[in-house]
């Protein structure tokens, strides 16, 4: 396995480019089974562990892909299977998104329970409800979801308990092709949410008011491919947002929307780091000491849950003890374990973490237990004294591009190394190090 060793101590300089947001890319390609003619093409898709999984997906749904250079050609005119296997859904929960628009172009679908991971439990109900509702027949056996419809699925109005992002991504696909106009109340604003609807809207559906708290959306009869461009991963921004601020560096964050990372944005200027919004990314400088924050996740426009383990990284080096509150998922406090062994100060108290700041973080052997908490720890380390060694490299590999790469352009001391390397290298005794380049099939 993998493992990324990061020497403390430098501060980042220079500039880095955002690649295309995983969690637009996801719900995108799962729509692209909608187009019954033509061909989707996508652009800035990024060559991520989770995009080469939904295509997998796709692929065995009899869907034909190409991935050149980050742009994906999809070709959905033939379907030859209607179910998405255990193994594809439990590598990835984000493979559900495939039931919405299987059942509407199909009428039927049969997937994999997702079940329960890291970071919580993760129902599902709130999708089904939403099927349910548009006349959708739902049966749960054998560890599958099987829905089925007679003719088409039918417009419906729909409250959702909670705004969820996929909940409301794959009601909204579904719908795009129902008879009749559905309504989603309670919608979630992310903007992959936005994204989707408008690749979507691209490929001919009625969808108004995405972005909002109430989308509409005019079922009509068929769907067919269009290009698109992802919008830039604002959570990979912000990331790299907190890199240059905990480092006390100075970074341009290319192609970062400062919109969609307003939250982010007011935590860091709040502790007292300087953030230039411009026109085609984001300047953040540190140079003084920072103050303590107290941080809330909660869904967009609120501060995002997928930086809240990156923001308890920097709060490890502020002034002050910090308050950190996770609403949205039950179960996401795992990373807090891994920064103790980096001589971390942190309390868990129900649903928030107190921080003790002004720590001096020691490098350690700390395990990723998902995506965002891995790159918190490689964050953790750019600050620690002496070596900091991640492993539990796959999480990471699902959400970031080219992560130690883009981080040693900044001038990190950083690198990813491969134990059969290193086996290698003892039986040649010649010390070797690799870098990782992720093979995109
Ligand atoms: C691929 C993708 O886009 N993933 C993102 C998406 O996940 P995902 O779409 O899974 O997240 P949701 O917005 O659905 O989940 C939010 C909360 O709602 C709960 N819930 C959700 C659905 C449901 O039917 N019932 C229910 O109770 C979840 O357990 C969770 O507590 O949004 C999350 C919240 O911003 C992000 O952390 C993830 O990175
Ligand atoms: C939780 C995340 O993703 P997913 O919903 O795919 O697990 C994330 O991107 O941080």
């Amino acid at each position: 396995m993998d493992k990324i060793i990061v020497r403390g101590g430098k501060a980042l300089a220079g500039k880095v480019k955002v690649s295309g947001a995983k969690n637009a890319v996801l719900p995108i390609i799962a729509a692209s089974i909608l187009a019954e003619s033509g061909t989707c093409v996508l652009h800035d898709v990024p060559a991520l562990d989770d995009v080469r999984t939904i295509c997998d997906l796709l692929r065995s749904l009899g869907i034909s892909l190409t991935y050149d250079r980050e742009v994906l050609t999809i070709q959905a005119s033939r379907l030859t299977s209607v179910e998405a296997s255990y193994d594809l859904v439990r590598k990835m929960r984000a493979s559900f998104l495939v039931m919405g628009p299987l059942l509407a172009r199909q009428g039927k679908a049969r997937v994999a329970l997702p079940g329960g991971c890291a970071i919580g439990t993760r129902p599902i109900d709130q999708h089904l409800k939403g099927f349910e509702a548009m006349g959708a027949k739902i049966e749960i056996g054998q560890g599958f979801i099987e829905a089925s419809v007679e003719g088409r699925l039918k417009g419906a109005k729909i409250y959702l308990d909670i705004p969820s992002v996929g909940a409301t991504e794959n009601i909204m696909m579904a719908a795009a092709l129902a008879e009749g106009t559905t309504v989603i109340e309670n919608a979630a604003e992310e903007p992959e949410i936005v994204d989707l609807a408008n690749f979507l809207n691209g490929m001919g559906a009625k969808i108004r008011g995405a972005g909002t708290g109430s989308i509409r959306i005019e079922g009509v009869e068929s769907l067919k491919g269009c290009t698109h461009c992802v919008i830039p991963d604002r959570i990979e921004a912000g990331t790299f947002m907190v890199a240059a601020a905990i480092t006390g560096g100075d970074v341009f964050i290319e192609g970062a929307i400062c919109d969609h990372l307003k939250s982010v944005t007011a935590k860091l200027r709040e502790m007292g780091v300087t953030v230039d919004e411009q026109e085609n990314g984001i300047r953040v400088r540190r140079s003084g000491p920072i103050k303590a924050v107290d941080v809330k996740t909660l869904p967009y426009p609120g501060f995002p849950t997928d930086m809240q383990s990156q923001m308890m990284a920097l709060l490890l080096v502020s002034e002050g003890t910090s308050i950190v509150t996770e609403t949205v998922f039950e179960n996401r406090f795992m990373h807090v374990e891994e920064f103790r062994r980096m001589n971390a100060n942190i309390k868990i108290e129900g649903r928030s973490a107190i921080v003790e700041g002004g720590v001096k973080l020691t490098g350690s052997k700390v395990t990723a237990t998902d995506l965002r908490a891995g790159a918190a720890l490689v964050l953790a380390g750019l600050v620690a004294e002496g070596e900091t060694e991640v492993s539990g490299l796959h999480h990471i590999d699902r959400g970031y591009v080219n992560f130690t790469e883009k981080l040693r352009q900044l001038g990190a001391d950083v690198e990813r190394v491969s134990p059969e390397a290193e086996v290698r290298e003892a039986a040649s005794s010649e010390k070797v190090k690799v870098s990782f380049s992720p093979n995109f099939a």
